[in-house]
């Protein structure tokens, strides 16, 4: 996957290129990483990349013009490396709540340019005329755009073809069928007393199954239950959903 972040702070993203599974997966060259800072295309002396609201008020808005110049070497960076129709995603709390399923959305793009916003945000004419999607990690406002397209573009590394492995898989994760994700421990067998649930040391699969389905779907059932709505359960699902009222109600 070809990306390319717009940001004025590129070494923020050090966090996501020098570690962990996402910086293995650049490093391995599943994922073709860049940043462009807006402030490399500034013309006048003091490298302006911001300037006062018009009709006032707080804060400062970032300038079109770099921010324009920036967008459109990217997509020449991306047309060169073979990319020539890069989606423009803009990190805002005006955008679409990102979840698993909008992350399921954006990891199928075979490129994207992540525009990251600073101080009260961007010109508007730029969302207008360079952004195809909007979008939101949360209703709450940060200082910058970074960490929320850190937070995206780690949620869609990771859901990447061989990016995990087999013992780091992706597919049992919360949210993947909707249900939040169940208890796990490991070593010590006892820890200050609190033992590990015996059924996990049976080695007996499908009674470790039922027990993390059942936990999943209790778990989410007392936190979220708003996201039972949108469950679909297997039929053996269903069986296990039943046994168990049944051995409650009795
Ligand atoms: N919540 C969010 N999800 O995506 N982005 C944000 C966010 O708060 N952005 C900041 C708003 C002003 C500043 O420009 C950057």
């Amino acid at each position: 996957m070809w990306l390319a972040v717009i940001t004025l702070f590129p070494d923020m993203f050090d966090a996501m290129t020098e570690s962990g599974i996402t910086g293995r997966a650049i490093k391995r060259g599943q994922v073709q990483f860049s940043c462009v800072n807006p402030r490399d295309f500034t013309i006048d002396n003091y490298h302006r990349v911001d300037d006062r609201p018009f009709g006032g008020g707080p804060g400062m808005v970032m300038l079109p013009e770099p921010l324009e110049k920036a967008i459109l070497h990217a997509k020449a960076k991306a047309a060169d490396a073979g990319y020539p129709e890069v989606p423009v995603v803009y990190m805002s709390p005006q955008g679409k709540t990102l979840n698993e399923s909008g992350v399921k959305q954006l990891v199928q793009y075979d490129g994207l340019i992540v525009l990251c916003g600073r101080y009260e945000g961007i010109d508007e004419r730029i969302i207008e005329q360079y952004v195809d999607q909007e979008w939101s990690i949360g209703d709450y406002v940060l200082t910058g755009g970074e960490l929320p397209a850190m937070v995206m573009l780690d949620s869609m590394i990771r859901r990447l073809p061989d990016v995990m492995t087999d013992n780091q898989s992706a597919e049992q994760d919360s949210f993947v069928d909707g249900l939040l994700d169940c208890p796990h421990y490991t070593k010590p067998d006892v820890f200050n007393g609190i033992a590990v649930p015996a059924v996990l040391k049976t080695g007996h699969h499908l009674n470790i199954e039922k027990w993390r389905f059942l936990q999943r779907y209790q778990r989410t059932q007392a936190r979220r239950p708003e996201l039972l709505e949108g469950v679909q359960l297997t039929r053996q699902q269903k069986k296990w959903l039943m046994s168990e009222k049944k051995s409650e109600s009795l």
